[in-house]
């Protein structure tokens, strides 16, 4: 169907096709680094990737060092409408040094600075409290020993003073989202310990004043892990609360719940209490899998969610997934043209329409209205989206992404 014929049918509906597209190309979309590598980050001593997160796979072509990695992303961006952004993990640092987490500095990532400069792709950052000997009982922050706590409280701070600089340099806010692995394999018997002490490390870590121009802090928890299946120390409903007392942003990773739990309705309750959401935007399979996102319900549902909730503006869209048995740039491409895809639907909605049904009670039109509207020819704005910007589609798209793949297979 033609770009027209396609404007045409969604006129009847009452939706300007053209606002959604310009609404559209102004959603950035954070892209994770580590979908590049496995996770394996770029220090001269490695650790073990821990924290009960791991990529599974060894397809070939394997970013191994920044440099294959940049050139591997400035691809996957290339196939990608919008301009994006990118999303950086400490350990992803890019020096001839070997400083230790609680060492590094700007300094050490200035090619990554230099290149987002060059390209126009925005950094967030992350510290990486994980693959670390400091780590390996899955304890850093709420760690007993009050050594390893400053470690990894002196790791935090480098880090947000890091992003700050950075949003210094490329003009507007760096997302520092924080993430940290601790928990217990087996029930605990001191709960409000490990939590009380990852309160006091997370309080001395935020002490430092930043501009809030330049950084913006979240918090990121989890339901469980490898390895820390009894407890995870900074649950939800503990990042929840610390979010509201300290005013962060709070970070709802889509595989960090219950398998069952519809993440995307938490969006309305906590944005009622937090005024800055991060999203990890994932596909859990039984577990938090990290399998590359579909166009399906969950990622429907969440786009939806922003958009009916006008939410756009004080959520950040990161994706959180990594797939080690499938071409890695391919999986960039398709899991933020997925949720592109789904803000598109979500953005082509009569939402008005539907929000009075719902408020008249007409649950009857409400649910003709849902399901009449999959018939509509979203795949023909799509098209038009990708065309504008000079970014293939169907088969040509298979065709780059196959033969970006072939570059790479020679990687050792
Ligand atoms: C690498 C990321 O920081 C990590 O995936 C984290 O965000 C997470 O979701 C851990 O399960
Ligand atoms: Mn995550």
């Amino acid at each position: 169907m033609s770009y027209q014929d396609a404007r045409e049918a969604f006129a009847a509906w009452g939706v300007d096709t053209e606002l959604a597209l310009t609404a559209l190309a102004q959603i950035p979309i954070s892209v994770h680094c580590w979908q590049g590598d496995d996770v394996r980050g770029f220090e001269k001593q490695q650790g073990t990737s821990g924290g009960g997160i791991q990529a599974t796979g060894n397809h070939p072509g394997r970013a191994r060092t920044p440099d294959e990695l940049r050139a591997d992303l400035e691809f996957a961006y290339s196939m990608i409408p919008g301009k994006h952004r990118l999303n950086l993990h400490a350990f992803y640092l890019d020096t001839q040094e070997t400083p230790d987490r609680d060492e590094i500095e700007f300094r050490h990532f200035a090619p990554w600075v230099e290149w987002a400069g060059e390209t126009g792709i925005k950094l967030d950052f992350n510290p990486t409290f994980f693959a670390h000997e400091k780590a390996d009982d899955n304890l850093t922050l709420a760690h007993p020993d009050a050594g390893i706590r400053d470690f990894w409280i002196e790791h935090g701070k480098r880090c947000r003073e890091i992003a700050a600089k950075m949003g210094a340099a490329q003009g507007g806010e760096v997302v520092n989202n924080i993430w940290v692995p601790d928990g217990s394999k087996d029930n605990p018997v001191d709960r409000m310990g490990a939590r009380r002490r990852l309160e006091a490390s997370l309080d001395a870590m935020f002490a430092p004043a930043h501009d809030r121009a330049h950084l913006l802090d979240a918090v990121e928890s989890k339901l469980f892990g490898i390895g820390v299946e009894a407890m995870t120390v900074g649950s939800h409903e503990f990042y929840l609360g610390y979010a509201i007392r300290n005013n962060t942003a709070l970070c709802l990773d889509m595989g960090h719940f219950h398998p069952t739990e519809n993440v995307a309705d938490k969006l309305s309750a906590v944005a009622l209490s937090v005024q800055d959401i991060l999203l990890h935007v994932s596909r859990p399979m039984r577990w938090d899998s990290d399998h590359v996102i579909l166009l399906d319900d969950s990622i429907r549902a969440m786009a939806q969610e922003l958009v009916f909730g006008g939410l756009l503006q004080r959520t950040r869209i990161g994706l959180d997934f990594f797939d080690a048995t499938i071409s890695r740039t391919a999986a960039w491409v398709i899991g933020v043209r997925n949720m592109q895809k789904a803000l598109l639907e979500a953005l082509l909605a009569p939402q008005e329409r539907l929000k009075q049904a719902e408020t008249a009670r007409d649950y009857t039109t409400r649910l003709v209205l849902t399901e009449e509207l999959k018939d509509l020819p979203y795949a023909a704005i799509w098209a038009e989206f990708c065309a504008r910007q000079d970014r293939p589609t169907g088969a040509l798209l298979v065709d780059s992404l196959a033969r970006y793949q072939a570059s790479v297979t020679d990687r050792g």
